[in-house]
């Protein structure tokens, strides 16, 4: 039995402890959690998930599990006390945490202080541990709640516990003082005695003994049987006192099979005493002899902890199976009807935000979806718009070309051109040169004779027509109009051919990544437990 070596605590940061409720988020529905699943819980950039993976990894807080369908992520018992740990420190219940003081089937026990070094216990639940291993032939997604995890059956023991703790200490039982609970790690006071089993010498031995059956009887009298009443779970303080430090199947006086619970704890008793003191009595008490006086076995039934519960964690206890609170169809459909605590409702309503923020981000997709359609939309406007520009542009080329005849000039006038200016006319006489001009490679062969007759059919115009210095087209081309016309529409098709231009590299992964993150997440039918 060593120390828990905590000291790591101080070296991780905000980011890792996130990452580590991630991963346990993640596990109340899958065995191991994918690193695209980690990365959209904690909201943090997959590299940098990876990266702090890597680390806690490195610290075995989680470790990575490759399975048949998937590679993910699974938290460990270390990062489970680390998380539990963490959580009592930022509550102030806990400021100290040194050596293990006790080793159970189920539950590793620490002494530790609180931030005034008062002397605690931390009990750490560890159901399912024992074959844990068993699950990992089977490592997958969960199927709902098929698989249970060792999360739930051990937060599952230390919420009854704590229950049991705090409403036995109200009714006067000698039990330790429960302090906290979280997940798995059970805060109470310290006993400062030793376990029954430990104890060789007993000043008042038919006296301990009497106490003790007087305890059962009181236990009885309030509706409960502890049924494991041994030497293990009581502790012996000054004066012979004793102390009830363990109640993992307490069940309630009306259990089906309470007599035989009843007996067995009495039986456990008288059979400690004769082989240790060598004492042995007739005295002993009988279930039907008991008078009941208190309801606490249904008050505890009340308290949160559930009969689905209940049902869970004693086959668990029972069977020591991981499997254990694998439940049939009925069961299923009640603990989803019943389930749920303070916890599960705190992460359902972390889900809830991280599924508002992907329909947020659905919607958006959505949206610029809508955006790219319209565009889309104007595009092809546009396009169409084109076409039929151009063909009213060449039915006027044409025109032009038979009006014109062989002086190869025609002046187009666009409706929104202004009379030019006298002052215009004579920059523009002065600048024809600079005017802009459809021309092509054979311009040279132009000769001078045709150059001016184009100049004094200009002039002649404008004198009579409204024309503006853009309007002006010189078509001195020897390019038939209708090539011309082949030509754009070929290059006009060859645009609308063109494919898509496809996001890659970088981009790609990332939007291929949400994607499979949405995907991820949209398995989740909510926290079930
Ligand atoms: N409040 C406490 N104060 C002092 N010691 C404690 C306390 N609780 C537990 N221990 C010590 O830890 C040991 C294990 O505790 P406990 O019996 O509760 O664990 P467990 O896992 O339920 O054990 P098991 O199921 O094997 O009986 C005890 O034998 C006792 O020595």
């Amino acid at each position: 039995m060593g120390r828990m070596d905590v000291n790591l605590m101080r070296y991780l940061e905000g980011e890792h402890f996130r990452v580590l409720v991630s991963c346990e988020m993640g596990m109340k529905n899958h065995e191991v959690v994918p690193l695209a699943l980690l990365s959209a819980i904690a909201k943090i950039h997959r590299g940098a998930v990876a990266k702090i993976c890597g680390d806690l990894c490195k610290h075995s807080l989680i470790a990575l599990e490759r399975g048949i369908k998937c590679d993910g992520y699974r938290l460990t018992v270390r990062g489970y006390d680390f998380l539990a740990l963490r959580a009592l420190c930022a509550r102030g219940v806990v400021g100290s945490v040194g050596n293990q003081i006790g080793v159970g089937k189920e539950s590793d026990v620490y002494v530790g202080g609180d931030a005034e070094f008062n002397d605690l216990v931390l009990k750490f639940h560890r159901l399912g541990r024992t074959s844990f291993r068993k699950i990992k032939e089977k490592r997958d997604y969960h199927q709902k709640r098929k698989n249970a995890s060792w999360l739930y059956l051990s937060r599952l023991a230390a919420q009854k516990e704590f229950a049991f703790l705090s409403a036995l200490a109200a009714k006067n039982f000698p039990v330790p003082k429960a302090i906290d609970v979280c997940r798995h790690v059970v805060v109470m006071g310290l006993i400062d005695g030793i376990t029954l089993c430990h104890v060789d010498q007993v000043d008042d031995i038919p006296g301990l003994y009497h106490r003790l059956m007087s305890l059962i009887v009181k236990f009885a009298s309030h509706g409960l049987i502890h049924g494991d009443f041994n030497e293990f779970n009581l502790m012996l303080i000054k004066d012979d006192k004793i102390v009830v430090i363990d109640f993992p199947q307490m069940v309630s006086t009306e259990h089906e099979n309470a007599e035989y619970y009843f007996n067995r704890d009495v039986e456990c008793i008288r059979t400690f005493f004769r082989r240790k003191f060598g004492f042995d009595s007739d005295e002993f008490p009988r279930l039907c002899e008991v008078k009941r006086r208190h309801t606490m076995d249904i008050e505890l039934a009340a308290s949160g902890f559930t009969k689905d519960m209940q049902k869970d964690l004693n086959r668990a206890y029972d069977e020591g199976d991981f499997k254990a609170h694998e439940s049939d169809d009925e069961d299923e459909d009640d603990e989803e009807e019943e389930g749920g605590d303070e916890d599960v409702e705190e992460e359902e309503s972390d889900m809830e935000t991280i599924k508002e923020e992907d329909e947020e981000h659905d919607e958006e997709e959505v949206n610029n979806e809508k955006k790219e359609g319209e565009k889309m939309k104007k595009g092809l406007l546009a396009c169409s718009r084109f076409d039929a520009w151009l063909d009213e542009a060449s039915k006027q080329l044409e025109q032009v070309v038979k009006i014109e005849g062989d002086e190869h000039v025609h002046i187009v006038k666009h409706p929104n051109q202004t009379v030019p200016s006298v002052e215009e006319r004579e920059y523009e006489s002065d600048n024809e040169d600079k005017v802009p001009q459809l021309v092509d490679g054979n311009e040279e062969e132009v000769n001078d004779e045709e150059e001016k007759k184009e100049k004094r059919i200009r002039n002649m115009k404008r004198s009579n027509q409204t024309v503006g210095t853009r309007s002006v087209m010189s078509v001195g081309s020897t390019i038939a109009p209708e090539e011309v016309k082949r030509r754009v529409t070929m290059e006009l098709r060859q645009n609308k051919e063109k494919t898509k231009i496809r996001a890659k590299g970088k981009q790609s992964a990332v939007s291929r990544g949400r994607k499979s993150n949405r995907e991820t997440i949209g398995e989740y039918a909510g926290w079930d437990f």
